[in-house]
């Protein structure tokens, strides 16, 4: 590279002379290429790290999901893994914690060691200190002969997930603490300590912020548990994993029952715009339903509870004015349909299930054929009731 300065005589007009100074610059250019290099390589290595984060995840394979929501929070919390720091998963009632906290535990270094669940909201307050710490021989009435080890003693070397922690009790939440910070547990009744190797996870569909605000549950014990906090979005914020959920556990049930049920695109379709306040237990369980009630080779449109077309038909938001007569009309008649199969169910006669419903046994047995259910309460599936169960908006 060579730069030029022009010099001036006295007048500052005149060029009496440059200065070129010439540089040999190949060394910076080899360089330049050089860190572009660098940086193309860098950008491939991030990608097949990524990509190998991701099968490793995949590995998983009980994690079903296709949500980058999902996808950023299980990296999380396989990072989290490889610590002993405890970790606070929260999220409402059937997203996955638990599921999660099994993930953690199979994740980290301690995956060989035990894994134990204990369910803070089933134990009775006056059990909690002996389920979870453990009590030595005839330490109280009723104890056993040669005393019992708590949870936490159980869970040595391994981890303990304190699921539903919102629960337990402020007496309890004090012990658990000191527990926590010492790192040791008194059995009831022991005169001296267990020391203790355990990785704590706890969950709550509470907020336990606000319980602690509220004064339910102790700051200090918040701050103990929450270093990492993992939030599990609710379902229906990633609807892309509800077909994939649903794949899987019907895939489950094909394989365990050997059948070959499969679902309809229309019924995938109204399930994916469904709310799902039970979240995946209530996708898990309906599948299963839908599974046993299903006589055929197809969950379609027709078997879903009323409740989710219901959603699905008003969720639709862009159908001409016209056709909101047409789908009310179309929602009372799968309400009806299914109050007359619960009716059936409950009183298996049509007599009864008349008496119980306030009309004539005649009228029932009419709506009973309009709806194609035959009178031991099963749907019929004829092409006549597929059609009409349809919803004809165009
Ligand atoms: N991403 C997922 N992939 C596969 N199965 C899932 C997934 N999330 C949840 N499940 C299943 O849904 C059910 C409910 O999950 P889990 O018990 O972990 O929820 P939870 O948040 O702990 O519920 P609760 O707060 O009521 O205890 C379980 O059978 C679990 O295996």
């Amino acid at each position: 590279m060579t730069t030029a300065n022009p010099i001036y005589d006295e007048d500052e007009k005149t060029i009496v002379g440059v200065i070129c100074n010439t540089r040999d610059i190949s060394g910076l250019i080899n360089l330049r290429n050089e860190l572009e290099a660098t940086k193309t390589l860098l950008q491939k290595y991030s990608n097949e790290l990524k990509q190998l984060r991701r099968q490793h995840l995949q590995q998983y394979e009980d994690f079903i999901y296709k949500s980058k929501a999902i996808e950023d929070m299980l990296q999380l919390a396989s990072k989290a893994a490889q610590f002993d720091s405890s970790v606070l998963i929260q999220g409402e009632s059937g997203v996955g914690k638990e599921l999660l906290a099994k993930f953690i535990h199979q994740q980290s270094p301690r995956a060989k060691g035990p894994y134990i669940r204990v369910n803070c909201a089933a134990i009775p307050a006056e059990l909690f200190e002996s389920e979870l710490f453990g009590y030595e021989q005839g330490s109280f009435t009723g104890a056993s002969q040669n005393g019992k080890p708590g949870m936490f003693e159980l869970a040595n070397g391994g981890t303990i997930l304190l699921d539903e922690i919102g629960e337990l009790p402020l007496t309890v939440q004090s012990k658990l603490l000191r527990v926590l910070q010492e790192k040791e547990v008194f059995r009831l009744g022991a005169q001296k300590a267990t020391k203790l190797n355990v990785r704590v996870l706890a969950a709550t569909n509470k907020n336990l912020a606000l319980e602690v605000k509220k004064g339910n549950f102790r700051e200090d014990l918040f701050f103990r548990l929450n270093v990492v906090p993992i939030t599990i979005p609710p379902l229906r914020e990633r609807s892309e994993d509800i077909p994939e959920l649903i794949r899987y556990f019907l895939e489950k049930l094909n394989k365990r029952y050997k059948k070959n049920l499969f679902i309809s695109l229309e019924a995938m379709e109204i399930m994916a715009d469904y709310s799902w306040p039970g979240n995946v237990r209530e996708l898990e369980n309906l599948i299963e339903y839908l599974f046993i009630i299903n006589t055929g080779d197809e969950i379609g449109m027709e078997d879903l509870p009323a409740k989710l077309v219901a959603d699905h038909v008003l969720s639709e938001h862009n159908l001409p004015e016209a056709e909101q007569t047409g789908k009310l009309n179309y929602l009372l008649e799968r309400f009806e349909k299914d109050i007359l199969l619960s009716a059936l169910k409950i009183h298996p006669s049509i007599r009864k299930a008349a008496a119980a419903l306030g009309i004539n046994p005649s009228t029932l047995s009419r709506k009973l054929k309009k709806h194609n259910i035959d009178q031991q309460g099963k749907s019929l599936k004829s092409e006549g009731s597929a059609g009409k169960n349809k919803l004809e908006v165009s």
